[in-house]
């Protein structure tokens, strides 16, 4: 009898297509983007606001909403519980979509309240949670929420369990939705901008609360950032977006250390902590529209080594080999950046 061995990669994407319909035309944010994540690892995607983060982590869990929809790729879940999923193939009103939600993958959100109801108390949200994923009683619902509460950092998580989110600050909030995000034992975690929208010292606690139970409950972990400080701390892998594409992809330590596209390059040189002493650069202009997509490499009209005739003919540079597992898609990363 033969068996097959689970993937290594609990996730896998391929081709990744999703456009918004506008009256401007197909507008492509997510434009064949490719990567996969390793189970119990933990991939950062980053780069500049609109470079299509969001709309990827979003299409992973079907939550495109028209004039946006996925027009090619494919979302490969392997799933240890369920088995390989296409969620790109699934059905809007599958069963299997329902149990991808929230079961096999969690996401959390920038801004807390948009995943919690003001409404219902977050004992009442937790244990919905559990309840739609699990056929357990209510008091026993209400036995392992109180105790995701105690995990997750909530002090006195009995009487916290029957209150509402706003008696709670910003960051308790927070800890709340990772109790609910992972309450069911997913096995991805879409954390997009998780702590954004909390002070610097509260930031630190809930990004080391994720690294703990990631590795408590074994799940691998995709990070939407645009701060490459976070990426440094938490990730082991990171791929940059520019444009609706991924320009570099490879280890943590390879990336930051020996960042092969200028557009890396000049995200790395803008972060203080990472330039002590140095000056900071910004890159020159800002994304352009999805409308106006230069030719040839995307980024080259913001390109201090763009060349006229190579970086600005023809197709996107293809992303290729620089390292073992390092990838960049600049048809100069071997003239400029030798590490
Ligand atoms: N409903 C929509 N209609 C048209 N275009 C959209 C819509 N939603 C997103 N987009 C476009 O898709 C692109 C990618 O957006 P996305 O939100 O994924 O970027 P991001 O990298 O996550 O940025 P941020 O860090 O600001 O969230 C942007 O150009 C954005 O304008």
């Amino acid at each position: 009898m033969s068996t097959t061995l689970p993937s290594p990669n609990v996730l896998e994407v391929v081709g990744l297509r999703t456009h918004f319909e506008t009256e401007d035309g197909s507008l492509p944010a997510v434009n064949g983007v490719n990567f996969s994540i390793p189970r119990g690892r933990t991939l950062a995607l980053v780069g500049e606001s609109g470079c299509g983060k969001s709309v990827t982590s979003y299409s992973i869990l079907r939550l495109i909403q028209p004039p946006g929809r996925i027009v090619g790729g494919k979302i490969l879940l392997h799933s240890a519980r369920a088995g390989e999923i296409d969620i790109a193939a699934l059905n809007e009103k599958s069963p299997l979509l329902y149990r991808v939600r929230g079961g096999l993958v969690s996401m959390i959100f920038q801004e807390p309240m948009t995943a919690l109801s003001p409404v219902h108390t977050v004992g009442d949200q937790i244990s919905e949670a559990i309840l739609l994923h699990h056929d357990v009683s209510k008091a026993e619902a209400r036995t392992r929420g109180i105790e995701m509460l105690r995990k997750v950092g909530v002090s006195a998580p009995d009487r916290r369990y029957d209150q509402y989110p706003h008696e709670m600050s910003g960051g308790m909030r927070q800890r709340v939705v990772i109790a609910m995000a992972l309450v069911c034992r997913p096995e991805l975690l879409i954390a997009d901008e998780p702590t954004t929208a909390l002070d610097v010292t509260i930031q630190a606690q809930i990004l080391g609360l994720i690294k703990t139970l990631q590795q408590e409950i074994g799940c691998s972990v995709l990070l939407i950032t645009h701060d490459l400080g976070v990426v440094a701390q938490t990730a082991d892998e990171v791929a940059v977006m520019y444009l609706g594409r991924i320009v570099e992809h490879g280890p943590v330590r390879a990336v930051l250390k020996h960042p092969r596209h200028p557009y890396t390059q000049g995200m790395l040189k803008s972060i203080p902590s990472l330039n002590r002493g140095a000056r900071l650069a910004s890159i020159p202009g800002t994304v352009p529209s999805l409308t106006a997509i230069p030719r040839g490499c995307p980024f080259h009209p913001r390109c201090a080594h763009a060349v006229s005739g190579r970086c600005d003919v023809g197709a996107p540079p293809p992303l290729h080999s620089v390292g073992e597992t390092h990838t960049v898609a600049c048809v100069r990363a071997e003239e400029i950046s030798a590490p």
